[in-house]
């Protein structure tokens, strides 16, 4: 499925970069355009793969084109002002190829969170193409008293911040993709070192690619035989709602010809059944029982997407039947979509699970009450 890529902010507009560089460097392709839209001038001018005359610099009286540090309300102001010719830089991308948009932001910012509501509302009344959100949450710990200061010296509560922003951004979008920097961030780390982020957002950027691209047709021309269709990844994410994302990846030996002196039809059959239900078993659940994007309820998922891929001949038909009754069976929903991805010059099986239309999840309850206390 082909998207137009938005990233808005830093945290936005790394991760819409991650995903235009994935999409260069992976053999299909699922970005069709992009654009990077912030109050920050050095954070724009360090961004590599979205060209110069796709960076937008905005909210430059409130800002001095240095960001918001956090100020919300200076975020919702500038990006009411300059929405007119913020959704321009938007519309006037390659919007007639793209089946859907997405736009990315960092939650506890001020500038990527505010805006993203107000293009999301915007692009709405012009196309009728999905609007996903792809937000990051902080790695704040929301129970705690963890407030920073800028550089004014003034309070900024990145967890309230995130809190504040998920409800506009959730009911302003078909779905929202999450992703808990504080889940993926090690004991000592935060995520404002520069590697971190590039190892977070390279995570993400893994998993999001690994669901849009999925059906797409590969770059020699080559169509799977069962592929996803974007039909269906949009039915799934159209629940509204937080999307949870699992993913795994295991090796498999793959006889080669001179090794065993066989053709490739020979090398089928060497493939014991047993084995390849095995493998494709112990990835999906992997994927389901793994580190998700974010942490949530399975008892809440209404709608989930299972996407299997690797050698055509381990993708046994049978098993990847099975994994999705399981999944439905661990989801408790009947709505359980799937298809693979038989990619012949792989070693790999790879299994992507989708979690979609969760309503509520603990993490960002505890946002939200953060954002409550904050305001109170
Ligand atoms: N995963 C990930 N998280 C990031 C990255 N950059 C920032 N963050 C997180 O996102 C939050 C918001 O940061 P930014 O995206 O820079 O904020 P902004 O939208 O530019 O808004 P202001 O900086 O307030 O103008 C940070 O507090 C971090 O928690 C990144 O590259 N990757």
């Amino acid at each position: 499925m082909q998207l137009i890529v938005c990233g808005l902010g830093g945290a936005g507009s790394r991760l819409a970069e991650g995903l235009v560089a994935a999409n260069s460097r992976g053999q299909r392709s699922a970005v069709v355009d992009s654009v990077a839209l912030d109050t920050d001038e050095g954070s724009l001018g360090e961004l590599e793969e979205i060209s110069d005359d796709h960076r937008h610099l905005y909210g430059v009286l409130e800002s001095s084109g240095r960001g918001l540090d956090g100020h919300r309300k200076r975020g919702q102001e500038v990006a009411e002002e300059e929405l007119t010719e913020l959704f321009r830089a938007v519309d006037d991308l390659q919007t007639s190829r793209g089946d859907a948009f997405l736009l990315c932001a960092g939650l506890a910012g001020a500038t990527g969170a505010t805006l993203l509501p107000h293009l999301a509302a915007k692009l709405r009344s012009v196309y009728e193409i999905p609007i996903y959100g792809l937000g990051v949450l902080p790695d704040v710990d929301a129970t705690a008293d963890e407030d920073g200061s800028d550089e004014t010296g003034k309070q900024v509560d990145r967890a309230a911040n995130a809190g504040l922003a998920i409800d506009t951004v959730t009911e302003t979008t078909d779905s929202l993709l999450l992703f808990d920097n504080a889940l993926w961030t090690k004991t000592a780390e935060t995520d404002a070192e520069p590697a971190v982020r590039t190892r977070l957002n390279e995570t993400l950027v893994t998993r999001v690619t690994a669901l849009f691209e999925a059906g797409e047709i590969d770059r020699s021309g080559r169509v799977a035989e069962s592929v996803v269709d974007a039909s269906e990844v949009i039915n799934t994410l159209s629940s509204g709602g937080i999307v949870s994302l699992g993913h795994a990846s295991q090796e498999v030996d793959r006889p080669t010809e001179s090794r065993f002196g066989l053709g490739l039809f020979m090398q089928d059959k060497e493939l014991d059944e047993t084995t390849a239900i095995k493998a494709i078993e112990t990835t999906v659940r992997r994927a389901v029982n793994g580190k998700l994007t974010v942490d949530i309820n399975r008892g809440s998922v209404q709608r989930g997407l299972l996407v299997t891929g690797g050698p055509p001949e381990w993708l046994n038909r049978q098993a990847i039947a099975d994994a999705r009754s399981w999944l439905a069976q661990e989801t408790g929903s009947v709505e359980i979509r799937g298809g693979d991805i038989p990619t012949p010059d792989t070693d790999t099986i790879v299994a992507l699970v989708v979690l979609a239309g969760v309503g509520d999840c603990q993490r960002v309850s505890e946002l939200r009450a953060a954002a409550a206390n904050n305001t109170e």
